[in-house]
């Protein structure tokens, strides 16, 4: 199978050439970085193409994908509803091409968001919290994103309501930004790579689910498992679960 990274001078692009190079079934064929016409991913015959940019540039490359017949893998965050609806108009007329995007690749974190929506329904707070790198240009993660839709998903399936919050007054920010109905807060701190806590509270009692990627290896499983699945997937898919049997 023949991939290019879009992205490939980045933390991210960087990393999945290299876990590229290394398996043997796949043979890296286009370094993209900025700058670079995308038109080289179609000449150099790529069956995929991975996307780590950045979240302004990210929905036009996929695009720019879909028109050379490449499938996509995309762990580029910032993608919004209207942004994935034209994506999946764009889909209706590029047959049988897949496109994954997901906010999160390393297996761990995919397993906590799927625990997180398997819990909400029992505990009436539910916050979350991310850590990353201070070089990280969007907020709250991706990952914070998906995880709260999912637990807000949970809760109106199970017929919650609102999660209990008495504030009425607060400084701009405090209670951090509000997703789907629940709160999620973003640290950025020298020293972290990607990390995210799920609090979960009931009177008397608190479980906290928690997921550390140490290094960005931890996101390579994920990553090269898309891109040898999504040749059979045709459509839009958003998130890694659909692609493990957890969706
Ligand atoms: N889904 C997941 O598992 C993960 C997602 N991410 C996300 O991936 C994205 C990239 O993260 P990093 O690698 O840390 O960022 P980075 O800033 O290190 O890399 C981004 C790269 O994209 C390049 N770029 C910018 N515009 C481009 C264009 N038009 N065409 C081609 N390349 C272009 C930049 O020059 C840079 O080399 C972020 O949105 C981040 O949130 C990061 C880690 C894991
Ligand atoms: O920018 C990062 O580093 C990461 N971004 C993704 C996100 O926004 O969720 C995934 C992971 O958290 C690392």
């Amino acid at each position: 199978m023949r991939v290019a990274v879009l992205g490939a001078a980045g933390r991210m692009g960087s990393t999945v050439c290299q876990a590229v190079d290394a398996a043997a079934d796949l043979e890296l064929v286009a370094r993209v970085d900025v700058g670079d016409d995308l038109a080289v991913v179609g000449e150099a015959g790529a069956d995929v193409a991975v996307d780590f940019t950045v979240p302004s540039v990210t929905e036009a490359n996929v695009h720019t994908l879909l028109d050379l017949g490449v499938h996509a893998v995309v762990g580029t965050t910032g993608w919004d509803d209207e942004a994935l609806l034209r994506v999946r108009r764009h889909l209706d007329r590029a047959d049988g091409i897949g496109v994954l995007v997901a906010p999160n690749f390393a297996l761990g974190a995919v397993l906590a968001m799927a625990f997180a929506a398997r819990a909400a329904r029992w505990f009436e707070s539910v916050e979350v919290v991310e850590l990353h790198h201070p070089d990280k240009v969007d907020a709250p993660s991706g990952t914070a994103r998906h995880t709260a839709e999912g637990i807000a998903r949970a809760r109106r399936a199970a017929g919650l309501g609102p999660v209990p919050d008495a504030t009425t007054q607060q400084l701009d920010g405090a209670r951090g930004a509000v997703v789907d109905g629940i709160h999620v807060h973003a640290v950025r701190l020298r020293g972290l790579v990607a990390h995210e806590a799920i609090l979960l509270g009931n009177p008397g009692e608190q479980l906290t689910i928690r997921h550390d990627s140490f290094d960005r290896t931890s996101f390579m499983p994920g990553v090269l498992h898309a891109v040898r699945s999504i040749g059979a997937r045709p459509g839009l898919t958003v998130g890694l679960e659909h692609l493990l049997d957890l969706g």
